[in-house]
C-alpha cells in the first residue's frame, strides 16, 4: 500500500514509493506524482494535506477480505437454498442408487440362458412375474424366490425397478417377440440373439459410493447442486447466512425518483444500481433515500446503517471537495480506513473503511466510477463475505476491436460489448464512456480493461475482460 501522509515540502520516502516508475516533488503544501510510462510523463495525483492510502486492486481485495469473517450460518429448507452458499462439506450418506434397478423398460433374464440364441434358433424364455418401479422389497423377494421354478425364467421389468439378483441382464422390450395372454401380458418371451451379463443396469453404488465428499464447503447451491441433495434426501442444508447491506446515496442535488425534478439536481440512480446489483449477488439490502452533504447528518446516517448491517455503502462524496464529507463521517462513526485510493479509473477515489466486523465502502458519485467499483471490489467482497470459494472475479480475454488512444497512467475500466465469434471474444469499447455519463449503460455487457500507462491500446490487441454480473448469471436475480 502507498501510504502519504503530506504535509507542507514533505515527500514520498523510499519505503512508501508507488508500486509504477514515479519522479514525485511538492510545491507548496500540494504533493504531485508523475508516473514515468513509455518516457512520458502524466501528472496523476495531487493531494493537499490529506492522509492518502493508495491500492491496486488485487491489493484492495486482499485488504477487505482479510480479517473479514464468513456470514453467519443457518439451516433452511432446500428450496429456500437457491444461490446459497453450502457452510459444510457434503458426504454421501449412502450408496448411489440406492439398490440395483433396471434402466430399460423390458425383461430381466439370466444371460446364459441366451447362450447359441440365433435368428431361426429363438430361445424361449418364461415370464414369471412383473416388478415395476416402486416394487415392495417383499414383493421382488417373493417372485423371484417361491416362484422360481427353473431355468429359463424371465421377469418383466419397468425402468427404476428394483433388479432381483437372480438376473444379470437386461433385455429391452424392442428385441423380444412376446407371446401374450389373454389379459395381454406377455408369458413368454423369445429372444434370437444372445445378451451379455450387466445391460441395462444400474448396480447400487455404481453412481456414488457412501462416504464419498461430494460437494465441498463455499458451493454456490444451484440447480445442479440440488441434485445431489434433493437425490439423497436432504429436507435441509447448512447455508451462509445472506449478508446485509444497507445503500447511502449522498448529495445535495440528489432527488428520489418518481419526484418532480428540481433545477440542477439530479435523480439517485447509483441508489437503485447498488441495491439492483447487491440483489443479483443474493444480498439483503436497504435502500436508504439521499442522505445530504452534511457532516453530522451523514455521521448519524452511517452509524444507524452500521447497527443494522455487516456492510455500508455509500456512493458520492468521497472525492477531495469541501463538501465530500465521506471519509470524514466514517472516521467520526468509529471507522479506520483501509484505502482511500485505488489505482483504477475510473473509480480512483473509491475508499472502504472497517470497523470491528463490519465494512463501510465509499463508492464514487460518478454512475460508471460507482459501478465499476462494484463489478471490481464489492462483488469478491461480498462473494467472500457470503462464504463463496471462488470469489474473485473471471477474466477473460478478447481482441479488441477499435483503439482507445487515451493514456491513463491507471488501468482504464471501459465499458464495452463482448461477443464471441469463431472461439475468440471480441471487444468493442462503447464510445463516450466518460465516467459521468449512462449512455454506455444501456448496451454494455463487459468491462474491459487497459493497461496502465503507455498510449491506451491498439486495435488487435489481446486484453483482459469481465462479463458484466446479470450478463455472466444469464439474467438471473436471486
Ligand atoms: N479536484 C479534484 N476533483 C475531483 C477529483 C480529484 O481527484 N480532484 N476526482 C474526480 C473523480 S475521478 C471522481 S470519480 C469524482 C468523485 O467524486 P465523489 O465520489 O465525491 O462524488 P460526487 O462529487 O458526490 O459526485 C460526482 C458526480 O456524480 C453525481 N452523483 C453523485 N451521486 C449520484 C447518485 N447517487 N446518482 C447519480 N449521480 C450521482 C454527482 O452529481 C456528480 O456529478 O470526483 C472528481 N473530482
Ligand atoms: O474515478 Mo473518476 O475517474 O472520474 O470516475
Amino acid at each position: 500500500m502507498l501510504k502519504t501522509n503530506v504535509q507542507h515540502n514533505d515527500v514520498l520516502s523510499t519505503r512508501q514509493r508507488s508500486p509504477l516508475p514515479h519522479f514525485e516533488f511538492s510545491i507548496g503544501n500540494g504533493l504531485f506524482v508523475f508516473i514515468l510510462s513509455s518516457g512520458e510523463e502524466v501528472p496523476v495525483m495531487t493531494t493537499l494535506q490529506k492522509q492518502q492510502l493508495v491500492v491496486s486492486i488485487e491489493e484492495a481485495i486482499g485488504h477487505l477480505c482479510k480479517g473479514m469473517s464468513h456470514g453467519r450460518t443457518e439451516k433452511l429448507p432446500l428450496e429456500e437454498c437457491v444461490g446459497r452458499v453450502l457452510a459444510e462439506n457434503f458426504f454421501t450418506p449412502f450408496p448411489m442408487p440406492p439398490f440395483r434397478r433396471a434402466a430399460m423398460d423390458g425383461y430381466a433374464i439370466r444371460s446364459h440362458t441366451t447362450l447359441g440364441a440365433g435368428p431361426g434358433s429363438e430361445v424361449m424364455l418364461r415370464v414369471i412375474a412383473e416388478i415395476k418401479a416402486g416394487a415392495s422389497r417383499n414383493f421382488v423377494e417373493e417372485c423371484t424366490g417361491s416362484r422360481l421354478i427353473d431355468d429359463i425364467d424371465a421377469v418383466r421389468i419397468f425402468t427404476g425397478a428394483p433388479v432381483p439378483h437372480r438376473y444379470d441382464t437386461v433385455v429391452m422390450q424392442e428385441v423380444v417377440t412376446p407371446i401374450k395372454g389373454e389379459d395381454g401380458k406377455p408369458l413368454w418371451i423369445g429372444i434370437d440373439r444372445h445378451h451379455p451379463s450387466g445391460r441395462h443396469i444400474a448396480e447400487a453404488g455404481e453412481d456414488l459410493a457412501p462416504g464419498k465428499q461430494i460437494l465441498v464447503k463455499g458451493t454456490t447451491i444451484g440447480a445442479k447442486e440440488m441434485a445431489v441433495l434433493a437425490s439423497y434426501g436432504q429436507g435441509e442444508a447448512l447455508v451462509f447466512a445472506k449478508p446485509r447491506v444497507v445503500v447511502l446515496p449522498v448529495g445535495d442535488e440528489l432527488q428520489e425518483p418518481g419526484t418532480p425534478l428540481s433545477p440542477d439536481h439530479i435523480y439517485d440512480s447509483n441508489g437503485l444500481v447498488v441495491y439492483a446489483f447487491l440483489k443479483q449477488l443474493g444480498v439483503e439490502v436497504t435502500r436508504r433515500k439521499p442522505v445530504p452533504d452534511h457532516p453530522a447528518i451523514l455521521t448519524r446516517e452511517i452509524e444507524k446503517a452500521a447497527e443494522q448491517a455487516d456492510l455500508v455503502i455509500t456512493t458520492g462524496g468521497i472525492s477531495v471537495g469541501d463538501h465530500d464529507y465521506v471519509e470524514r463521517a466514517a472516521a467520526r462513526a468509529g471507522y479506520e480506513p483501509l484505502f482511500t485510493k485505488v489505482l483504477m479509473r475510473p473509480g480512483t477515489p473509491t475508499s472502504a473503511f472497517k470497523k470491528e466486523g463490519s465494512l463501510l465502502f465509499g463508492l464514487s458519485g460518478n454512475p460508471s466510477a460507482c459501478y465499476s467499483a462494484l463489478e471490481l471490489l464489492v462483488k469478491p467482497t461480498i462473494q467472500w463475505i457470503k462464504g463463496m470459494k471462488s470469489y474473485r472475479n473471471q477474466w477473460q480475454k478478447g481482441r479488441l476491436e477499435d483503439s482507445i488512444g487515451k493514456p491513463c497512467p491507471y488501468p482504464r475500466y471501459i465499458r464495452s460489448i463482448a461477443s464471441m465469434e469463431l472461439g475468440v471474444w471480441r471487444l468493442t469499447p462503447l464510445p463516450n464512456d466518460k465516467s459521468g455519463n449512462i449512455a454506455a449503460f444501456a448496451e454494455a455487457n463487459a468491462i474491459a480493461v487497459i493497461p496502465a500507462g503507455g498510449r491506451g491500446a491498439a486495435k488487435g490487441e489481446t486484453i483482459s475482460f469481465l462479463l458484466l454480473t446479470h450478463m455472466a448469471n444469464g439474467g438471473l436475480t436471486l
